[in-house]
């Protein structure tokens, strides 16, 4: 297996400000992190900078195995986005004066060449997400917190990423609608191996569906192993997480 994200001694801020501080990480083809830390430690910051919506200072991006590997760190947003990187941000940002179809096929990009798996369509949105099909023609306003969330990770597919970046992607949801999308989000990673990056507060159920951990801690990564470790050292995970938890 191949390594598919690599990031070497990464720092990066708003404007002068410096928040990550020799940040380094990989992960293989197929494989998801776990991206895990207290309030304020840097996780939304790294994945801001992988997606190219922050200032880098130091450090490289590279994304892809072998040949097809493009160095990210030169490249704006849209581009990193052509290039493999799906982000799914925090605030979700859907297009919320379009309909939930046209929010999918406003973004929908051909599959990359080579790529075993069956391309993201929107129609394949709605299989994964029925409640999306169901609300086709409503605009981005109507739908709950949820059916955006679905949508924007919709959206994020239809892109055909090789590297989705999940941002809290649970936060403020009904724990029904939570375990619909930690479902989807299984399926997506697990059954059908597109490599994540996931951020998460709230550790358990992500570490349950992902296989490496990292921990970040004052914009410095603090610890990385397997998330199955982390999940086997509760002591542990509660010193890296402290009140979080
Ligand atoms: N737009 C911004 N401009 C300046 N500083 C920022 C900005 N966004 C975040 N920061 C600072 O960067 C640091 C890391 O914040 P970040 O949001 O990356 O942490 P986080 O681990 O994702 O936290 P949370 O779990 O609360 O989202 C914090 O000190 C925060 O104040």
């Amino acid at each position: 297996m191949g390594e598919l994200l690599k990031v070497e001694n990464l720092s990066a801020g708003y404007g002068e400000a410096v928040v990550l501080h020799g940040v380094s990480l990989s992960i293989a083809e197929g494989q998801t992190l776990a991206l895990l830390g207290r309030n304020g430690t840097g996780k939304t910051t790294l994945i801001n900078t992988l997606a190219g919506a922050t200032r880098q200072h130091g450090g490289s991006i590279s994304l892809g195995t072998g040949a097809t590997s493009v160095t990210l760190h030169k490249l704006p947003s849209h581009e990193r986005a052509a290039a493999g990187i799906g982000w799914v941000p925090q605030e979700r940002n859907i297009f919320k004066s379009l309909t939930v179809h046209e929010n999918l096929t406003a973004v929908a990009r051909p599959a990359r060449a080579g790529r075993a798996s069956r391309p993201w369509t929107p129609e394949r949105v709605y299989e994964l997400f029925p409640r999306l099909a169901e609300r086709k023609s409503n605009l981005g306003t109507q739908l709950s917190g949820g059916e955006q969330q679905m949508l924007a990770l919709g959206r994020a597919l239809v892109l055909n990423p090789t590297l989705l970046l999940l941002d809290e992607p649970c936060e403020g949801l009904a724990p029904i609608i939570v375990q619909e999308l930690l479902r989807a989000i299984r399926r997506i990673t697990r059954d059908e191996g597109l490599s994540a990056i996931i951020v998460e507060q709230h550790p358990q159920a992500i570490l349950a569906i992902s296989d490496t951990a990292a921990v970040l801690d004052r914009g410095t990564v603090v610890h990385t192993g397997t998330a199955r470790s982390l999940q086997e050292q509760p002591a542990l995970l509660d010193k890296l997480l402290g009140v979080a938890r």
